[in-house]
């Protein structure tokens, strides 16, 4: 698991950071160890107190706010001053860290962020404005920023027509708000298990709940620690790197955020729990195979333009490479020997994305005479309009008239226990590094407020601007509705 954390620690945050890599209750098998931050302990002076609490809790907007708790706290101490862990039953959401003299209520927040999605058909013309208006979506250089919003404009109003066809053939919009909510739910509940009471928030990138809201609500709520968790199993700049960037944007202007102890799980694709849990699903569907050995499993990743990964240096295409590789050791240590191989979908626009693409790959599969296929998708952990629609629908379509005869698919991991479980466990360990984040602004930022810099930067961009939405590319791709 990669987990950032920000300079800029206040000593009351390494308390925390001693230790709460553990699940404790009576109730359950105690087994307390030491995490990954454990650099951080303060081993002489720090009690933990872990509550275990029934919590209620209630949902505004999509984030799931806090409860009210009863508590009467057992404390667990260590006497040679080590790290540990304690329980109780709690009268407030949090964590009790004690330290020599004061002591800290703490309440500990866990913020899901994820991409968002048209809740109804009139939603998905400004959903699309919003995702691409996102410069980390459509990368336009520094120069050309201002007509990001004139194109997300364009592209969306252009794309429209053929979204609202994909979301009106899955139900009329996006299931991923539901889906993303039980997630919370059911991570809370997990966390809950595991002695960990925490708020849970969802933070959508392109629509509601907006994580502009959801990071309101944790200040409201005066959650004294973060984990951030993106619900992208690899780092892609365009979604868990841009989420992050709107969220540093937010906390480093505000006082209290920008002291606000976090810990961003960057990516997780290589963590056992999860790579064990999409095995089991695809060891799951395999067996409905007549000849399940016969299978060809194929892995279908969302692409990303291939100028991500060589110019922008996007970790994605090297995760997802090293996930796959994961996911089929675990089969074969189960002795599940199948062939297999990954391609790219869901490319938009004039540009080259990663390859192979989905679409070629199936159909020369089938031209090679492959028969039976199980589709994996496997960037992303909940069904939405790329699963039910391009995968359910148009891939089995074109897999079928390709000479596939026998086609299946990998449900999303969704709310499976085990994934569950180890989204938990990944919040636990993550929790010790969380620091606050810088309150540094970046030099760019300075130059784009000098007022001469930014008359000139218009001047030049307007007329290159022009001339690039003039470009043949530009134009041959709005002629073919590539957008
Ligand atoms: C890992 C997952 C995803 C990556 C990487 C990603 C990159 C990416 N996406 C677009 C353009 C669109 N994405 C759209 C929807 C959409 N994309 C993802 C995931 C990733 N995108 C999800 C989960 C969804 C939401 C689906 C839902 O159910 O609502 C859309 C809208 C749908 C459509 O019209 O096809 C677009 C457009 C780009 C350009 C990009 C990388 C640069
Ligand atoms: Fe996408």
């Amino acid at each position: 698991m990669s987990a950032t954390s920000y300079s800029g620690v206040v000593s009351q945050t390494k308390l925390l950071g001693s230790n709460l890599n553990c699940s404790t209750h009576r109730r359950f098998p105690t087994t307390c160890r030491l995490s990954e931050g454990s650099q951080d302990l303060e081993k002489s002076t720090s009690r933990v107190f872990l509550s275990s609490c029934s919590s209620t809790s209630d949902r505004k907007n999509g984030m799931l706010l806090g409860g009210s708790h009863h508590c009467s706290p057992i404390e667990k101490r260590n006497p040679v001053g080590q790290t540990f862990c304690s329980l109780g039953v709690c009268t407030h959401s949090g964590v009790d860290v004690e330290s020599n003299s004061h002591a800290t209520e703490e309440r500990v927040g866990v913020l899901l962020l994820n991409l968002g999605g048209p809740d109804t058909l009139d939603d998905v013309q400004p959903f699309l404005f919003n995702l691409f208006a996102d410069p980390d979506i459509i990368r336009l250089p520094r120069l050309f920023r201002f007509l990001q919003k004139p194109l997300a404009k364009l592209i969306s109003v252009s794309r429209a027509p053929k979204s609202k066809e994909g979301y009106a053939s899955i139900g009329g919009g996006s299931p991923l708000r539901k889906i993303t909510d039980e997630q919370a739910d059911a991570l809370k509940m997990a966390l809950e298990a595991k002695n960990m009471p925490v708020n849970v928030y969802v933070g959508m990138r392109y629509w509601y709940p907006f994580t502009e809201e959801a990071i309101q609500q944790i200040k409201r709520d005066r959650i004294t620690r973060l984990v951030v968790l993106p619900l992208y199993p690899q780092f892609s700049i365009s979604t868990t790197g841009s989420s992050i960037r709107v969220m540093q944007n937010i906390f480093r202007e505000d006082a209290y955020l920008s002291r606000l102890p976090v810990s961003i799980i960057k990516s997780w694709y290589q963590r056992e729990g999860y790579i064990k849990s999409m095995a089991d699903l695809i060891e799951k569907e395999l067996t409905i195979f007549s000849k399940p050995e016969e299978v060809m499993i194929f892995f279908s990743a969302h692409g990303v333009p291939v100028s991500y990964v060589e110019n922008a240096g996007d970790p994605y295409k090297d995760q997802m490479e090293e996930c796959i590789y994961l996911i089929m050791q675990e089969l074969k240590a189960r002795g599940t020997f199948n062939e297999h191989t990954l391609a790219f979908q869901s490319r938009v626009g004039p540009v080259q994305w990663l390859k192979p693409y989905t679409d070629e790959v199936l159909v020369e599969l089938g031209q090679k005479g492959v028969k039976s296929l199980l589709a994996v998708p496997v960037s992303f952990v909940s069904e939405h309009i790329e699963t039910l629609e391009e995968i359910d629908m148009e891939y089995k379509e074109l897999a079928l008239e390709s000479g596939i005869e026998n086609w299946g698919r990998v449900p999303a991991l969704g709310c499976t226990s085990s994934f569950i479980m180890d989204l938990a466990d990944a919040v636990i360990e993550a929790l010790p590094s969380a620091t606050a984040m810088s309150t540094s602004r970046n030099t760019s930022e300075a130059v784009d407020q000098d007022p001469m810099r930014y008359v000139i930067k218009m001047f030049f961009g307007s007329i290159l601007a022009f001339v690039m939405l003039l470009s043949p590319k530009m134009l041959v791709a709005f002629r073919n509705k590539l957008f």
